[in-house]
């Protein structure tokens, strides 16, 4: 992994008057969400969660309603206050930051995109997007200069004076994108921000994300409670359950190898063939298989590898990074991942 942007190690957000004393109590901190809450009246939101995210890495956190993805990506930049633990960005301690650090964190290094697009109502697509830049007291050509540029990036370029109520949902939420870009920070935090729009607008917007993190490589942190999205966009993906990590890993990991039931579960609707990569299917190579025969990278994902497999008259050949044969795979071991219907057909 690249050095990390976001070092997060026994991070906990407990919700309630008694909240500061539950990360340090073995016996209250052991004791599930229900007990806690029986016991103490506190909901321990985030539970000592411990993860990094790589320089230009896209990392999700995922999972179902009330899970604490919200609370984590908040605590992150202390909108809500972390209960303990540390949160280390450019080797700082955002928790020991003083209240200008902060600002400056919030203003420069890490912005934040919403669900509920949080534009400001009575200024333009324009004001909107330089809004960031004017208050950390760029004069009106600069401003305007970067935030045309960013309009252009987002694929506003004409609604500069439009206000939002006259926009769509996907295009407030390219304004909320671009407010968030303008300022050059190095890390974007995503909470839910497509989960309002429509399916069709969803996917153009998730296409949208990908380009820009193509072309722009930021550090992107994006909180989703869609997998189908998660695997999409994550690099690596969280899941959390009651406050706490359940797995943390690639999408094929997820997929090939989930941690317990729930992750399995979680994971059993996903086409395998389309998350998968060769490696996950591979045999070790078999006395009597040619050595001409056709060779395929480990990482290929299955569904790109089928045409190949099926129209060679023997096994493919596996071979990792380095160019060494590795393993080799055949016709049934693509046909053992397929969905019976695609398999038969
Ligand atoms: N201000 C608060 N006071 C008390 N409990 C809270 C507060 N905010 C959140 N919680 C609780 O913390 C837990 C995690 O909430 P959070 O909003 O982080 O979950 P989430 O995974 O983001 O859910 P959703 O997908 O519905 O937004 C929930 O049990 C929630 O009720």
């Amino acid at each position: 992994m690249n050095s990390p942007d976001i070092s997060v190690r026994n991070l906990w957000k407990v919700f309630g008057a008694a909240g500061e004393k539950i990360p340090g109590d073995p016996q209250l901190s052991s004791l599930s969400s229900a007990e806690l809450l029986a016991a103490s009246g506190c909901v321990a939101a985030v539970r000592n969660l411990s993860f990094d995210v790589a320089k230009g890495e896209v990392f999700v956190v995922m999972g179902l309603s009330g899970s604490g993805k919200s609370t984590l990506v908040r605590c992150l930049t202390r909108l809500i206050e972390p209960t303990s633990g540390q949160v280390m960005v450019d080797g700082k301690d955002v928790l020991q930051a003083g209240v200008g650090e902060l600002r400056e964190l919030r203003r420069r290094k890490m912005s934040m995109v919403f669900q509920h697009f949080g534009l400001l109502p009575h200024r333009t697509v324009l004001d909107n997007v330089s809004y960031g830049l004017q208050i950390r007291g760029a004069a009106k050509n600069e401003r305007y200069g970067r935030a045309r540029e960013i309009i252009e990036l987002v694929g506003l370029k004409g609604y500069e004076q439009h206000y939002p109520d006259q926009l769509s949902g996907g295009m407030q939420q390219r304004v909320g994108l671009g407010r968030a870009l303008a300022g050059d920070p190095d890390t974007i935090l995503f909470d839910e921000p497509f989960s309002a729009l429509d399916p069709l607008i969803r996917r153009d917007m998730q296409a949208e994300v990908i380009r820009l993190h193509k072309e722009m490589g930021k550090t992107m942190v994006f909180v989703t409670h869609d997998l189908s999205e998660a695997l999409k966009l994550g690099d690596r993906i969280l899941i959390m359950r009651n406050g706490e990590m359940v797995q943390c890993g690639t999408g094929d990991e997820l997929v090939g190898s989930p941690a317990d039931k729930y992750i399995e579960d979680f994971v059993s609707e996903v086409p395998r063939a389309d998350v998968l990569t060769l490696k996950w299917i591979m045999r070790p190579v078999m006395d009597g298989t040619p050595l001409d025969a056709p060779v395929l990278s480990s990482g290929t994902i299955i569904r790109d590898a089928i045409s190949a497999v099926m129209h060679s008259s023997g096994p493919v050949l596996v071979e990792d990074e380095a160019g060494r044969i590795i393993g080799q795979i055949d016709r049934d071991s693509i046909l053992s991942v397929l969905q019976p219907a695609e398999a038969a057909a």
